[in-house]
């Protein structure tokens, strides 16, 4: 008997990475929702350093940072691999779900900013997303190919939370005619039924980033909780 937890926000990006990959897994798990404005002891114990979510725990042993969290489960469970066999192949999928985590955060800041900051940070969200259209998208299906796999789930939180935050301020990013490699790439990650049967509810996400935009507004990322 597998003992297993996730400690979670549901309208995380970082959480739905990890609820995502258990899915893929077919691992079954007890799901913990936190309230950062008062988070539980467990959390700030399995979590010191950054007291973040998510955390997996595992047997009782705690990790944390969910791109960590992801290779961890990957490790542990090999059924449905989420990183290719061959190395190359491999360093190639870590790379784009580097690039793809180390932007995610950023690319809130169209929502979290007004005026000429949010102008920019919505330029610099399109030369993000152009990279990706130009480099690491291609003939196959997904990020690394025709399977679904680490970088693929790191950017998957384009069709939820990305997609609340852009209905909110009324923008669209990708579009069939300007992203088409992109666009495809969001449908065909969306068809896949774990995705599709596990995403997080579109109302409620969107209920809670207009709740919180005034939040976001004053502080640096869309993510933090309220001190
Ligand atoms: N790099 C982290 C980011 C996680 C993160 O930013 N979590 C936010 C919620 S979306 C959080 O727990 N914030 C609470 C805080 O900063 O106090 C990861 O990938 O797990």
């Amino acid at each position: 008997m597998v003992d297993v937890k996730l400690f979670g926000l549901s309208p995380s990006p970082f959480s739905q990475r990890v609820v995502w990959a258990l899915k893929l897994k077919g691992i079954s798990y007890e799901y913990v929702e936190e309230d950062l404005s008062n988070k539980s002891n467990l959390l700030l114990q399995y979590n010191p350093i950054f007291k973040k979510i998510p955390v997996l725990v595992h047997d009782g042993k705690p990790i944390a940072e969910s791109m960590v969290i992801l290779e961890y489960i990957d490790n542990t469970w090999p059924e449905n691999p989420l990183l290719p066999k061959d190395p190359h192949e491999r360093s190639l999928v870590r790379f784009w779900a580097k690039f793809i985590d180390e932007r995610t955060k950023p690319m809130m800041s169209f929502f979290t900013y007004v005026g000429e900051q949010q102008e920019k940070a919505i330029n610099d969200n399109l030369q993000t997303l152009r990279i990706i259209e130009e480099h690491a998208l291609g003939e196959q299906k997904f990020l690394g190919g025709d399977r679904i796999g680490l970088a693929d789930i790191a950017l998957g939180w384009i069709i939820h939370t990305l997609a609340a935050m852009e209905e909110i301020v009324g923008v669209k990013f990708v579009q069939a005619d300007t992203f088409p490699l992109l666009h495809a790439w969001m449908n065909n990650f969306r068809e896949i039924p774990v995705i599709k049967d596990n995403l997080p509810n579109h109302d409620q996400i969107l209920d809670y980033f207009k709740g919180r935009r005034e939040m976001f507004v004053k502080s640096p990322h869309a993510c933090h909780h309220h001190h």
